[in-house]
């Protein structure tokens, strides 16, 4: 079986390209979608109800432990599933090459797994070294660099047997995402073992240098893990989807470069009004909203990939997942340059809002791309002629789109009032509202927020079901998988 290449070239049959693990990538992928999802719901729930599974005998449910096991789950477990199984297929289809290194990536599958329990189960018996987003110890980091490099080297090595000549736009943000998630993960979890038996270290830095350290790595962990990574999968599958090239591939070379050089200094906006020097705040106030445009430009180019396709929109329910993750992008994108302003943030910060914020980005822009892709990718992985069931894949579309504008609405209200709340002064000077009486003024946000939380995760069961079926060789109901051999990738202009 062949197939025409864009450029003229002839794709090579499918079962010269290890496809294997690119299915396993998609069923772990959508086992810790489930997983973290339904603990963030958890959380929401206890939020909203602090008794919901506290009880002094299990501490491991706390709230504290398992919050920083939704945040991993989702990112790193589902997110990371993801990139990693679209990087393998995408850089094997856009090359004409197998993956590299025999059963190499496999050890990069089954090590990133096993990373991932390893962490988890160290936050539900309190192990962490308190860094967000890079909270496991020191034991687990030194594995996941081992799995890292391991990563690396395989997407390289694919990359150096390519048949094909040019180096598609998405593998430059694929090995963009790869090669400073590593720089960022070694630096900033630089740190001495306590004894090598036990799971306490201390880090490398102190103070204020370490609380920057910290917010280089978070803030670029959103810029290169939930940005990049994702916006390969955006250059990818929606010209795949759409059978359109992309809109303009010198806007991707630009954005690609505009982005990596200005995201990597924005991390102190997270520091604002702290012993950080006022000059570096300033620094990372000026590269956000440089940012703006770069990433506008990005929204921009995979929006107008559309051109002369808009009916999809209407007719198939895949693509317009895609369109309306890439539209949350761009409102995350649009946002974070105004919370970094630091007048701004003087109101936002430790608020809701930050949470409203994180969760646009994360529900609507990271979570649509990755069920937009998955659902590509299932019927092209098992030949099946489209998902199980299109009218399933629509109510995942509404019941998800709802529960996120219920996230991030109530999460605007209740944070912009707690902002006020405490900012708030009497005649003489007093605070005019207790702690207590902003927590209460926030109940009704926050039972709106588990409910938009639980829409969310229903839809993301639905999907489930659908990819089951679907592997399970139940009939379509309608034919939407477009040849995965097919379809515009325009390698150049
Ligand atoms: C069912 C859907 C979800 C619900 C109900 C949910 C709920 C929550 C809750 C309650 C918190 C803690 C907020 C606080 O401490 O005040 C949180 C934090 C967080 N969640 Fe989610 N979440 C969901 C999905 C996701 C997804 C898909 C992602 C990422 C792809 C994500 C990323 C995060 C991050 C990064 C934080 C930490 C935010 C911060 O510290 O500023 N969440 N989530
Ligand atoms: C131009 C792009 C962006 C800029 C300039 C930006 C800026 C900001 C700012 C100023 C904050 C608040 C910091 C604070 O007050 O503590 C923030 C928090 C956050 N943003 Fe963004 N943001 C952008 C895009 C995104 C996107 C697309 C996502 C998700 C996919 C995201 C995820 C987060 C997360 C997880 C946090 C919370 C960090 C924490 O735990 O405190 N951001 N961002
Ligand atoms: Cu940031």
């Amino acid at each position: 079986m062949v197939g025409v290449y864009s450029n003229g070239g002839v794709e090579r049959d499918p079962a010269e390209y290890n496809e294997n693990i690119v299915k396993y990538g998609v069923i772990a992928s959508m086992f810790w979608a489930i997983v973290g999802l339904l603990v963030g719901v958890v959380i929401a729930s206890q939020l909203a109800w602090p008794a919901f599974l506290s009880w002094d005998a299990f501490p491991q449910l706390n709230f504290g432990r398992l919050r920083p096991v939704h945040t991993s789950a989702v990112i790193f477990a589902f997110g990371g599933n993801v990139l990693i199984a679209t990087s393998f297929y995408v850089v094997q289809r856009t090359t004409r090459a197998r993956l590299a290194g025999g059963v190499w990536p496999w050890f990069v599958f089954w090590g990133y797994q096993m990373f991932i329990v390893v962490a988890a189960t160290g936050y539900l018996l309190g192990i962490t070294q308190s860094k967000e987003y890079a909270e496991p110890e020191w034991y687990a980091d030194l594995w996941l660099t081992l799995v890292w490099v391991v990563y690396l080297l395989v997407f390289l090595g694919t990359l150096a047997k390519r048949k094909e000549p040019h180096i598609y736009v998405a593998n430059w943000f694929y090995l963009a995402f790869i090669v400073t998630v590593a720089m960022l993960h070694v630096v900033n979890n630089l740190a001495m073992p306590a004894s090598l038996l036990g799971s306490r270290s201390y880090s490398a830095f102190s103070g204020v240098q370490d609380a920057l350290t910290q917010w280089w790595y978070g803030h670029n962990a959103v810029g290169f893990f939930l940005t990049a990574g994702f916006l390969a999968i955006m250059y990818y599958f929606i010209p795949k989807r759409a059978e359109r090239p992309v809109y303009s591939y010198r806007l991707s070379i630009i954005h690609f470069w505009a982005l990596i050089f200005i995201y990597i200094w924005a991390g102190p906006h997270h520091l604002h009004y702290t012993a950080l020097p006022e000059w570096a705040q300033t620094l990372g106030m000026t590269f956000s909203i440089m940012l703006w445009m770069p990433s506008w430009g990005g929204m921009i180019n995979g929006l107008m990939t559309l051109s002369g396709a808009w009916d999809k929109l209407r007719t198939d329910p895949v693509i317009r997942m895609l369109v309306v993750s890439v539209a949350f992008y761009g409102m995350s994108t649009f946002e974070g340059p105004v919370m970094s302003v630091r007048a701004v943030n003087s109101l936002s910060h430790y608020t809701d809002w930050t949470i409203g914020h994180v969760h646009s980005g994360a529900l609507g822009w990271v979570g649509f791309i990755s069920f937009g892709a998955i659902y590509c990718l299932v019927p092209w992985l098992w030949k099946r002629k489209g998902m199980f069931s299109r009218a399933l894949i629509e109510w995942h579309f509404w019941i998800a789109t709802l529960g996120i504008l219920l996230y991030i609405t109530s999460m605007w209200v209740s944070g912009i009032m707690q902002g006020l709340m405490w900012r708030s002064y009497d005649s003489l000077g007093f605070l005019e509202y207790s702690f207590v009486e902003t927590v209460e003024a926030m109940h009704p946000s926050y039972i709106i927020r588990a409910l938009g939380g639980l829409m969310y995760l229903a839809g993301a069961l639905l999907m489930a079901w659908n990819v089951y079926k679907t592997i399970k060789g139940d009939v379509a109901d309608t034919e939407d998988a477009v040849n995965p051999q097919s379809a515009a990738i325009q390698p150049a202009e």
